[in-house]
């Protein structure tokens, strides 16, 4: 399948901060994940695919478009649905109003389908019913899904979603990434995270982020592999390994290279990330 988007060489430095160095990957109709922690740079990337944010330098393809030119950027907007981190909703307005409002700042000026359209996306994320309630009085999960309706509005070929099942409980999460799951069957959504649970039940591909750079690109199921052979339990706290924490059993699970001899377990696709992410340790000065 033909990519939809494809990027390279992506670099953005805030002052003497590398939030993006020489970043490229490319995606398909499907989901992405991107994973990566706190700092890695996944906020800067997703805004600049969601055209709010110019790379320093770097090559982008969007839908076909170039959004380094204004024509670009503009049929990228309009074929595009994004979720920021904060969208900043307006406390007093209904469900039904806030996502209407957002269909009139995406150029839908006939009311009659505009109203329609914004119908169409609340029955999609399954808030018809709750349609006319003042999003103050909604929770975290359902106030998600009305930024997810915004998003969806004019059906858009490209969703870009910044942490969206952050602040949900596991059944609002669950329900969240069902939904998820079905919009990826017909158009390419990334994600950022940073549960990797999101990326096993969702996505087809994952690309972690560290420090700005790329550090992986690929199948869920090979990021876990990663750290096959390479996780291992043990009664006291090994002296070199990559991590270790203390589970509830009073018992160690470490990654790294296992001494000789020790227990070694299947690895989680959190183990096969934290592979990644503990060999680069943190650097205070770049
Ligand atoms: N407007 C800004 N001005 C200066 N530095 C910034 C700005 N925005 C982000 N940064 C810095 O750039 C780096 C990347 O930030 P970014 O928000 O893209 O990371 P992130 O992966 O989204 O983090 P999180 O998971 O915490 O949301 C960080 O070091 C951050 O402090």
């Amino acid at each position: 399948m033909e990519h939809t988007v494809v990027a390279s060489g992506l670099t953005l430095h805030y002052g003497s901060t590398r939030a993006l160095e020489d970043v490229g990957f490319a995606l398909r109709p499907g989901t992405t994940g991107l994973l990566g922690p706190n700092g890695a740079g996944k906020t800067t990337l997703l805004r600049i695919l969601a055209t709010a944010l110019l790379p320093r330098s770097g090559d982008l393809s969007i839908l076909g478009y170039d959004p380094a030119t204004p024509e670009g950027r503009l049929a990228v907007r309009r074929r595009l649905g994004f979720l920021p981190q904060n969208p900043g909703y307006y406390a007093h307005f209904t469900a039904f109003d806030f996502v209407d409002y957002v269909a009139i700042l995406k150029e839908m000026s006939d009311r009659a389908s505009r109203r329609e359209e914004v119908r169409r996306v609340l029955e999609q994320v399954g808030l018809t019913a709750d349609a006319g309630k003042r999003l103050r009085t909604l929770s975290g999960g359902m106030r998600q899904r009305v930024g997810l309706a915004a998003a969806l509005i004019g059906d858009p070929p490209l969703l870009i979603l910044d942490e969206p099942t952050v602040g949900l409980d596991p059944e609002q999460r669950l329900r969240f990434r069902e939904l998820l799951a079905e919009l990826g069957e017909t158009r390419t959504v990334l994600l950022s995270t940073h549960q990797t649970e999101d990326v096993i039940m969702v996505c087809q591909q994952v690309v972690v982020l560290h420090q700005g750079r790329v550090r992986y690109d690929g199948t869920p199921a090979d990021l876990t592999r990663l750290a096959h052979q390479r996780v291992w339990l043990s009664d006291a706290r090994p002296e070199r390994m990559l991590a270790s924490w203390r589970a509830g059993d009073g018992r160690y699970r470490s990654i790294g290279d296992p001494p000789p001899d020790a227990e070694l377990v299947e690895p989680t696709i959190e183990d096969g990330y934290l592979t990644l992410v503990e060999a680069h340790p943190a650097v205070t000065s770049r």
